[in-house]
């Protein structure tokens, strides 16, 4: 379980997310929904470590990783997945799924059941990263995340720029995964969140405004603030 509590991130001398709570179980998909510049990549970024952030509570289990680089962070158990997914278009897809490895050192191979998972990357092995298509691609970013077993998946927006079909199946690989870990993906594509999320949180000029389990929560709200 991520729990997060009174996080704040942002860029110099501001904030972009302010005193955010949030939640990720195990056995869940935990969405962060909001539309462009709402802060959700920012979330995601204080999470990590990567930019200027704060927090009372930044926990995974029992792990604090508050005061912790982001090389440990990963380490602690955070699989992520940044938006553009940054994958390695000069190397093969076996060794883009190598890096991922070197986030834990208890990890000497990718595990099989990735390429059970995504039978693409097996096909396509020592096809360069940049050969493959969007959708191929962000198949071999999620894949690299979770060579190292994590105990969150994190996503950042992972159906942009992919089409419906490859959605669909990212969207299955993702419902599948849930049992052996949380799951915390930031979306702005409803239809999606509403399809695979257990429970929502939506970002607003980066405050949580609304949250709720995905049967319950004020879809009517949600729209409005995506201008849907
Ligand atoms: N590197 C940066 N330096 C300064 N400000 C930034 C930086 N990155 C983002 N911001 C600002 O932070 C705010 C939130 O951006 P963020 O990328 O977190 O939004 P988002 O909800 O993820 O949107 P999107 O869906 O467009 O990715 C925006 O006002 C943006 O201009």
């Amino acid at each position: 379980m991520l729990t997060i509590e009174d996080l704040s991130a942002g860029y110099g001398e501001g904030t972009v997310v302010n005193n955010l709570n949030l939640i990720a179980n195990q056995g869940q998909v935990t969405c962060l929904i909001g539309r462009n510049g709402a802060g959700k990549t920012t979330t995601l970024r204080g999470i990590m470590g990567l930019i200027k952030s704060s927090a009372d509570t930044l926990r995974l289990d029992e792990t604090d990783l508050s005061k912790m680089p982001t090389y440990r962070r990963a380490q602690s158990g955070i699989g992520y997945v940044p938006q553009g997914r940054e994958i390695f278009p000069n190397m093969t897809v076996r060794d883009n799924l190598r890096i991922g490895l070197e986030a834990n050192e208890n990890s000497q191979q990718v595990p099989d059941y990735l390429f059970t998972l995504f039978p693409i990357l097996k096909q396509f092995l020592d096809r360069k990263g940049g050969d493959l298509s969007g959708g191929q691609q962000q198949q071999l970013a999620i894949a690299r995340a979770l060579v190292t077993d994590p105990k969150v998946l994190i996503l950042d927006e992972p159906t942009e720029g992919i089409q419906p079909s490859v959605i669909q199946e990212i969207g299955e690989v993702i419902t599948e995964l849930k049992s052996k870990m949380a799951i915390l993906i930031v979306e702005q594509y409803l239809e999606f969140v509403m399809q695979i999320s257990d429970y929502c949180y939506l970002l607003e000029n980066g405050n949580i405004t609304l949250e709720g389990l995905r049967n319950e929560i004020d879809l009517e709200q949600v729209k409005h603030t995506l201008a849907l």
